[in-house]
């Protein structure tokens, strides 16, 4: 994987714009920049230039002049990526941008592949794998809360603590090891006292931070929210309002909405992401029937349930009250953790009074009108009030990222049979191994421990020229 040819790609977004940055990495940047780059300055080769300092000048290709350019000067180990880089900033027109890549390429550099400038700043020290990972979720990020988030993890929180935890239990590993090699003495070495309370210390620490993970998911991935009720209640109309754009379809035909819907808006800094779904009915209809067992899988994949009636069938006796009231039942005693928003629509359609008994029969009933809004903020403010952002204010380590969690999980796992043997006083030579297994999961996070596959996988969801 480590191979340092020089690779080019454009760091701005494709298109026109004022101005477009293209970026070289590798031994032969400075060389090749060379070749096409004149300054304004008489005799200034690049090669000589100090790093960090930036050019006026032009790129030529032969005796032609593609563009007036800023040119700056990184040199190995001290940028980005830890090799020499250069990057052109030449004005933004596609043109420019092609002509001076396809020079660049002619001159010897070849096409940066998705993630390739990180992946190296990876490779040379520059950065490790959970803040190479937080600068995708940084680039990602659209909202407040996940943009504190990934700043955090990619500034090195996290990776710090983990990293501290690693050293501390490889040198108690090291120290049992050394009691093996004089396994006729019967020496100890490591202190199992001390040992104990390191692992106590590393159990809180990961208890901590996998359990953080249910906050850092939905922060980073949105709050999945369900909106349920029966066809025709206005659900698609809710989600409009919501979103404030014509997205799901809307229509007076019962059952319309099939497929589900998902999209997603910033309340409060944190993404929700909506779900739309197919009217809850039953029905012989195949295609329907598909949907509605879609309803209840989204029920079970939601964070917040929004249960929704139409108040005027109610009134206009086309639905029972009572029928609803068992719905709601229903769906409290399937998920009784979740968190249920029950919301009658339609109120621009009904009067005073009717709205008074809605309230008296369900007391938790919020009122609502989709078609005018009415109701909407208010309901916004319930949902934000669903999510408990406290971590994030007291500024903890929050773990967004599966493959974290997943290693933070193993990692207990062997801690825990460390603990059990220290308890039981399980010989050395057998509680090494399983202190091995559990550094093979912290270093699996900073990436220590790492292989070929797993870069590939993090690194091809960057964007080119990342
Ligand atoms: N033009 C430009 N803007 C950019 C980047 C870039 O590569 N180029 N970045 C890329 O994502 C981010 C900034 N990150 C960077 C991180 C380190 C270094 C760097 O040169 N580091 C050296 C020297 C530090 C120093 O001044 O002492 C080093 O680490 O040794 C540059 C950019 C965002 N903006
Ligand atoms: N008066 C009034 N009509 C509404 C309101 N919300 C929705 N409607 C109307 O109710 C009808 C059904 O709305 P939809 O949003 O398609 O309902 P749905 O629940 O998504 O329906 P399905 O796709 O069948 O599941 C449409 O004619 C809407 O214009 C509202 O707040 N007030």
């Amino acid at each position: 994987m480590i191979n340092n040819d020089t690779i080019v790609a454009l760091a701005t977004p494709a298109g026109a714009g004022a101005i477009a940055i293209i970026r070289l990495s590798g031994s032969e940047a400075v060389t090749i920049a060379d070749t096409c780059f004149r300054s304004v300055k008489k005799d200034k080769r690049l090669s000589k230039q100090k790093t960090h300092t930036i050019h006026l000048g032009h790129i030529v290709d032969g005796n032609k002049t593609v563009d007036e350019v800023l040119l700056s000067v990184f040199r190995n180990p001290n940028s980005y990526t830890g090799e020499d880089v250069i990057e052109v900033s030449c004005h933004g027109s596609s043109y420019i941008q092609q002509e001076i890549i396809q020079l660049f390429l002619r001159k010897g550099c070849r096409m940066a592949s998705a993630g390739e400038f990180t992946l190296r700043a990876f490779l040379n020290g520059k950065l490790d794998l959970s803040q190479a990972e937080a600068v995708a979720d940084l680039i990602a990020s659209d909202n407040e809360a996940s943009h504190q988030l990934a700043m955090q993890q990619m500034r090195g929180g996290f990776s710090s603590e983990i990293a501290k935890l690693r050293e501390e239990l490889l040198n108690f590993a090291s120290l049992i090891e050394l009691e093996l090699d004089f396994a006729e003495e019967d020496v100890e070495f490591a202190d199992r006292t001390q040992f104990k309370d390191l692992i106590d210390r590393i159990v809180f620490v990961l208890k901590r931070l996998i359990d953080s993970f249910a906050v850092g998911n939905v922060i980073k991935n949105g709050i999945p929210v369900a909106i349920v009720g029966e066809p025709n209640v206005g659900k698609s109309t809710l989600l409009n309002a919501l979103l404030n754009e014509e997205r799901a379809i809307v229509s007076d035909i019962a059952g319309t909405t099939r497929d589900t819907i998902e999209d997603e808006i910033s309340i409060g800094g944190v993404g929700f992401r909506f779900i739309d779904t197919a009217g809850i009915r039953e029905t012989k209809d195949v295609v329907e029937t598909i949907g509605i067992q879609k309803t209840f899988e989204k029920i079970a994949q939601s964070q917040v349930v929004i249960y929704l009636f139409d108040a005027v069938s109610v009134f206009a006796k086309k639905a029972s009250l009572d029928a609803i009231k068992v719905e709601i039942e229903k769906i409290k005693n399937k998920y009784p953790q979740k968190p249920l928003v029950v919301i009658a629509n339609k109120v621009d359609a009904i009067n005073d009074d009717e709205k008074t008994s809605l309230k008296n029969a369900i007391p938790e009933i919020e009122l609502l009108s989709a078609k005018t809004k009415k109701g909407v903020e208010e309901l916004k403010l319930t949902l934000t009030n669903f999510v408990n952002t406290g971590a994030l204010r007291n500024n903890e380590t929050i773990v967004t990222n599966t493959r974290h969690y997943d290693a933070l999980l193993k990692a207990l796992e062997e801690i825990q049979k460390v603990k059990y043997g220290l308890d039981t006083g399980l010989s050395g030579d057998l509680l090494a191994i399983d202190i091995r297994q559990a550094l093979y999961h912290f270093g699996e996070i900073t990436g220590e421990i790492t292989n070929d596959d797993l870069l590939g996988n993090i690194f091809a969801n960057f964007c080119i020229g990342k």
